[in-house]
């Protein structure tokens, strides 16, 4: 079943809680406000325009600060909760729990220590709003915002510019589409200059959230009334005038009753000539019971989009809580495996880039695609095995004693020689590899969410994987230089059993002596030329060898090593870790830990929220 209580009481409850949270609206809050979303009703009027005698016939009591000057210099979000008939009347601050008042005047007292507690005695004014519940038989459900009365000229002690300070403060309230404006304007002031409705008018045009109260009727000129204004013929509001008499200053000090004041109110409007026949539209109690209508209508209205954005604002929080990551443990067990759980994040991204997942590994193929065949092409084998080179190779192998029949030191020498040309691209491929498996460290650690938080740790993850990937390195160069070697130390026989042998008569004088013909031949140009071809045959062969197996041994040593155990070594170490070190790693940015606590912190203002609605049925 819908109640009012239901109603006004749920947004009461939720008002509370944005108000322990900080979150009043304004300020620079970095969340989406809920009590902006939170229908209200504020009040509004000029010093003097008998805003605090409203509100307190609105409760029928008196307890509100008197004096001259900026009396309101905070919001006072005042909660009224109906009790049952003859229950005791009592009141409690937000920022006084389980303490009744029962006093009405400590009430008063209490506002007056609380506004001095945040302003001090300044007289400066502060957003912050003092939560004030009133439990009674004599209220109906209803939330009102006192706010301070629009003044023009800044008294003794207060800055000057106050008089803009409140403006900018009221004006924060009623801009506000789900701000109810109860504006109050005396009768005994031209309603064209009414501050309230000067500031109503620009904020709600169309009259639409407005209602209008015209106080100290009984304070006009004998033979005038204010028939004009609340019949809306001087100024039109989609709700309508609600006239006040309220008690005088004279009262005051005599201190009337609220509730005789309430009855005199009755009165004056049933015997008034030119009211009576409005009487029932009349008068606090009236206007305390329509605007509690109203209030609940429009929370009812409202209901679905606060849910909404209840809904949108628990996604934000908890994925910007998922973001941010658990709050760290303290315990010694729970921060290694916080550690541990953070390098696995790493190393799963790391992975990824490798086996295509993330881009970057397919620069390792590069290296063996296309700079490993450039640069075996680019050795100057040309100038190695040029026909010069090769004659002075086989003579200086030769010695005193000129080769018989094949030079087979001669081969030799510079076979090994043009080996030792593969060490470099060999060598280069290492380090080019190298270098693209730092790149793709150094990448998934910027990708890694979870190291934002810890830059300590995220300097020690990087270390120890720079670290391991130099020691892959190092493998890889000694693996990759012993196939080289293992070129070196033995031949491929084969090859030079398949060589065609020399033809003895080949291009000899056929007229002359065969013998002549064949020793001029064997020391001839033809002869080191054949022999500088077949080293170069047999070396491209050894290239093609080395260019199918340098890449496998790089990605034994270097990838392989990287995927499987990067950061082997670290976690072994991490093990004899003690706890006060755990914790030094996990020492997370200060900025982050306030978010997250922040983020907590409105998370369950929403979730509370969302259950206090939950709870509430209503009819739609
Ligand atoms: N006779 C009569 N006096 C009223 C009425 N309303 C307010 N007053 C008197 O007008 C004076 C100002 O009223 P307040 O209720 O304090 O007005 P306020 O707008 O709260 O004033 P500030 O807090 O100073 O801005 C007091 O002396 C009230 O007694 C009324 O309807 N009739």
């Amino acid at each position: 079943m819908t109640t009012m209580e239901s109603l006004i009481g749920l947004v009461n409850r939720i008002q509370r809680a944005c108000t322990a949270l900080g979150d009043y609206g304004g300020g620079d809050n970095t969340f989406s406000s809920l009590w902006e979303a939170l229908p209200s009703v504020a009040v509004v009027g000029g010093q003097s325009s008998g805003k605090s005698s409203v509100l307190e016939s609105i409760v029928g009591r008196d307890f509100l600060p008197r004096g001259s000057g900026i009396v309101t210099r905070r919001p006072l979000v005042l909660q009224l909760h109906k009790t049952d008939e003859g229950s005791q009347e009592y009141a409690e601050f937000l920022h006084l729990p389980k303490r009744r008042f029962t006093d009405f005047g400590a009430v008063r007292h209490e506002i007056q220590e609380e506004t001095d507690r945040i302003t001090g005695k300044t007289k400066q004014i502060s957003p912050v709003p003092i939560h004030l519940s009133i439990y009674s038989p004599n209220v109906v459900n209803l939330t009102l915002i006192d706010l301070p009365g629009l003044t023009k000229v800044a008294v003794e002690g207060q800055p000057e510019s106050i008089v803009e300070d409140i403006e900018t403060m009221v004006r924060s309230y009623v801009d506000k589409p789900n701000c109810i404006i109860l504006a109050i304007s005396p009768a005994n002031q031209d309603i064209a200059t009414s501050d309230a409705i000067k500031l109503s008018r620009e904020v709600d045009p169309s009259g639409e959230r407005t209602f209008g109260v015209i106080t100290k009727l009984d304070l006009m000129d004998k033979g005038t009334n204010a028939l004009d204004v609340l019949e809306g013929r001087s100024y039109r509001l989609q709700h309508p005038w609600v006239g006040i008499v309220n008690r005088s200053q004279a009262d005051i000090n005599k201190n009337v009753d609220m509730i005789v004041a309430r009855r005199k109110e009755r009165e004056y409007f049933a015997t008034s000539p030119d009211y009576g026949h409005l009487a029932s539209k009349m008068g606090s109690e009236y206007l305390a019971k329509l605007l509690s209508q109203h209030l609940e209508s429009v929370i009812r209205a409202r209901i679905p989009s606060i849910t909404s954005l209840i809904n949108k604002s628990i996604d934000e929080l908890e994925s910007e809580m998922d973001h941010l990551g658990r709050p760290i443990a303290l315990d010694a067990g729970a921060q290694l495996y916080s550690v541990l759980e953070v390098c696995r994040a790493f190393e799963r991204i790391f992975k990824e880039h490798l086996d295509g997942g993330r881009p970057g590994g397919d620069r390792i193929y590069g290296v063996f695609d296309n700079q490993l065949p450039a640069a075996l092409r680019k050795l100057p084998f040309d100038r190695h095995l040029s026909l010069q080179n090769v004659k002075r190779v086989v003579s200086e192998a030769d010695g005193y004693q000129p080769h018989l029949i094949a030079p087979e030191q001669g081969y030799r020498r510079l076979i090994e020689g043009a080996l030792n040309y593969f060490r470099g691209p060999a060598e280069a491929s290492v380090d080019a590899v190298h270098f693209v498996l730092k790149e793709l460290v150094r990448k998934s650690m910027e990708e890694t969410q979870e190291l934002k938080r810890f830059p300590t740790l995220r300097a020690d993850i990087a270390a120890a994987a720079n670290e391991a990937l130099e020691r892959f390195r190092d493998e890889g160069k000694k693996t990759v230089v012993r196939l080289v070697d293992m070129e070196s130390s033995y031949l491929t026989v084969e090859f030079f059993r398949k060589l065609p042998q020399e033809v003895e008569n080949k291009g000899g004088n056929p007229g002359g002596n065969p013998q002549a013909t064949a020793a001029v031949d064997r020391y001839g140009e033809g002869h080191f030329r054949r022999i500088g071809s077949n080293v170069s045959s047999y070396i491209g062969m050894v290239s093609d060898t080395l260019k199918n197996v340098i890449p496998k041994a790089v990605v034994y040593c270097q990838v392989r090593e990287a995927k499987q155990s990067l950061l082997s070594r670290f976690y072994t170490q991490l093990g004899k870790k003690e706890g006060k070190q755990l914790s030094q790693m996990l020492d997370e940015d200060p900025t982050l830990m306030e978010r997250r606590q922040q983020c907590a912190k409105r998370l369950e203002l929403y979730k509370a929220a969302r259950d206090e609605i939950d709870s509430v049925s209503w009819t739609r």
